[in-house]
């Protein structure tokens, strides 16, 4: 039988609500899926540079600080996978409520886990589909990864030997073999500014 934990919650005196009224602004995840060369890391990285220059509290969270880290007894399986991204959920999670913009950038393949994380955060969640097509991505082959993987030498890679479930209802849905970088970050910020106001 599983042993009963006994945990109980304190209750704290400062909550989201505090930190979002001194930050000036509501907390948000901006959850980026897509292939491996996709564009994930770059849209992300010049939307948080907007975010960031309009004076607002940002982080973003991806493979280099959460792979080699935090997630680094992970690998690639489908099980790996999961637990990958619900522990980044659960970090997101944590750093909503502490008042922060966070933009998550993840293959994160599974319609499951995409919905497990909007589950999680509710309508602070906005899953980004930076979507490009697989022959685009290997061409990019910003890593090398995609010869890799042909090559044999890498298991379980997305689009390759593992799948990838596209995003049915996104809230947001950018191409970027097709739209330059300035109109996906703009595609965005129409969708996350009026969210994060405090009105
Ligand atoms: N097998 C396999 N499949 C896909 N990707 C692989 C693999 N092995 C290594 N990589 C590199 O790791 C990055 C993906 O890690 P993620 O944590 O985003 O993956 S997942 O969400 O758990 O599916 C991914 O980074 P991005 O290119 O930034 O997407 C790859 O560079
Ligand atoms: N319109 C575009 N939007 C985003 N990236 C683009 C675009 N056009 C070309 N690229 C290039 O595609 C590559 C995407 O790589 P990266 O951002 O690391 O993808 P991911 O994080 O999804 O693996 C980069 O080299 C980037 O310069």
């Amino acid at each position: 039988m599983e042993e009963k934990l006994h945990i109980i919650a304190h209750d704290y005196k400062i909550g989201r609500a505090e930190r979002e009224k001194r930050n000036g602004h509501r907390a948000a995840c901006l959850w980026f899926t897509g292939l491996s060369g996709s564009g994930k890391s770059t849209v992300a990285n010049v939307v948080e540079q907007e975010l960031h220059n309009m004076g607002l509290y940002t982080y973003i969270l991806d493979g280099d600080n959460i792979r080699k880290g935090l997630n680094s007894d992970l690998n690639f399986t489908e099980q790996s996978r999961i637990e990958n991204i619900r522990r980044i959920g659960e970090v997101a999670k944590l750093m909503i409520d502490a008042g922060i913009i966070v933009l998550a950038a993840f293959v994160s393949p599974f319609i499951k886990d995409r919905q497990m994380l909007r589950n999680l955060m509710d309508d602070s969640f906005v899953e980004i589909f930076v979507d490009a097509p697989i022959e685009v991505c290997e061409q990019r082959d910003v890593k090398g990864l995609y010869k890799k993987a042909r090559a044999g030498e890498i298991s379980n890679f997305t689009g390759i030997s593992s799948p990838f479930e596209r995003p049915i209802h996104p809230d947001v849905h950018i191409h970027t073999d097709k739209q330059t970088l300035e109109n996906s970050v703009q595609a965005i910020l129409d969708i996350v500014l009026p969210k994060i106001k405090i009105n």
